[in-house]
C-alpha cells in the first residue's frame, strides 16, 4: 500500500520557490531518505506533509486519503509522527515525563483537562473519570516504560531530558513520537550530532524499530554514510526540485546528484 504520496507539492514564500511539483510515493515498510544540499527545500517538504505548512499547490495522500491543509494534531491522529532538526523536549522534565505527555493524543479520558481543573463534573462522573484516569495512567506508564526500553532509554527514564547527551535526546524524540502510535515516521536528521558509534549504530536502530512497530520511515539526513546503509529508495532535491530518485546504488552513481552536491555547473 502507498502510505505516503505527494502530487505536485509546491511551496512558494514570495518569489523563491522552496519545493517545485515534488511527486513522492512511499510504500508501506519502506525506508526512505530525503536529501540535497543545504536549502534545497527538505524541511519545507515535511512542514507540508506534517500540515506546518499549507502547499501552494499540489497535493499530500495519507493511506490514500487526502491531508491537504489538514491541521498538524489532525495529521498526528491518523497516524503520522515527525522528530525536528533542533531537537524538541521538555528539558527540565524527566525522560519519562516527556515520553508520557506525548502520549496525550491517545487518551480516551480527558484527565488533563480535569487536572487543570478545567472540568467541573459532578461527584460521580469525577468517581468513574478518577477510576478510569488510574487504569489509564497505569496503562500509559506500561507503555512508556515499553517505549523506554525499546529505544534503550529505561534506565535513565528518571533523568532530566537536558542532562542525556545529544545521541540520547535524539532517542528520547523518536521515543515520544512513537507514543503517538504512528504508521509513517519522520525523522528529520536523526544522525546530527550523535557520536560515531552512535551514528553507526542508527541503522540498525531505525530498522528495528521499523520491524518492532510496523513503520514506513521517511527521513532526511546529511550524513551519506548513514543514507546509503539504511535507505531503500532516496529521493534527492536541489534548489527545490527532484532532480534524482533511485536507490542507494543509482543515486551515488548519480551525475545530477554529484554535481548539485560538488557544485559544479553545466558550463564549468
Ligand atoms: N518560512 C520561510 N520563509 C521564507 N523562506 C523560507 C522559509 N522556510 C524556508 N525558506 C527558504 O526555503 C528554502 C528551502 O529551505 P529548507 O529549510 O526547506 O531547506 P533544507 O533542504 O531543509 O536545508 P537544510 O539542509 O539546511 O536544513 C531556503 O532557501 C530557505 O531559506
Amino acid at each position: 500500500m502507498t502510505v505516503l504520496k505527494t502530487d505536485h507539492m509546491t511551496m512558494r514564500f514570495g518569489g523563491l520557490t522552496a519545493v517545485k511539483e515534488l511527486n513522492l510515493e512511499i510504500n508501506q515498510g519502506e525506508i526512505v531518505a530525503l536529501i540535497g544540499p543545504n536549502g534545497a527545500g527538505k524541511t519545507t517538504a515535511f512542514n507540508m506533509i506534517t500540515g506546518v505548512y499549507r502547499p501552494t499547490e499540489g497535493s499530500i495522500y495519507f493511506e490514500e486519503k487526502e491531508i491537504t491543509g489538514l491541521k498538524p494534531h489532525e495529521i498526528t491522529k491518523r497516524g503520522m509522527a515527525r522528530t525536528f532538526q533542533n531537537i524538541r523536549l521538555f528539558k527540565e522534565l524527566s525522560v519519562l515525563d516527556n515520553v508520557f505527555i506525548a502520549n496525550h493524543l491517545h487518551l480516551k479520558s480527558n484527565f488533563f483537562q480535569a487536572v487543570l481543573g478545567k472540568l467541573q463534573p459532578n461527584f460521580l462522573d469525577k468517581v468513574i473519570g478518577e477510576r478510569r484516569y488510574k487504569k489509564e495512567e497505569k496503562e500509559i506508564l506500561e507503555k512508556c516504560y515499553m517505549l523506554l526500553e525499546k529505544v534503550g532509554l529505561l534506565d535513565l527514564k528518571d533523568e532530566k531530558a537536558h542532562s542525556l547527551p545529544y545521541g540520547l535526546q535524539r532517542k528520547l524524540e523518536i521515543a515520544r513520537a512513537l507514543a503517538t502510535e504512528p504508521k509513517l515516521l519522520l525523522l528529520d536528521e536523526p544522525a546530527a550530532g550523535m557520536n560515531p558509534k552512535e551514528t553507526h549504530d542508527l541503522t540498525g536502530f531505525i530498522r528495528q524499530i521499523r520491524d518492532d512497530f510496523d513503520l514506513t520511515v521517511f527521513l532526511i539526513e546529511h550524513h551519506m554514510q548513514v543514507v546509503m546503509d539504511i535507505s531503500d529508495r532516496i529521493y534527492v532535491l536541489d534548489y527545490g526540485i527532484n532532480i534524482a530518485q533511485g536507490n542507494p546504488y543509482e543515486i551515488q552513481n548519480n551525475q545530477r546528484v554529484i554535481e548539485a552536491y560538488l557544485g559544479v555547473t553545466e558550463d564549468a
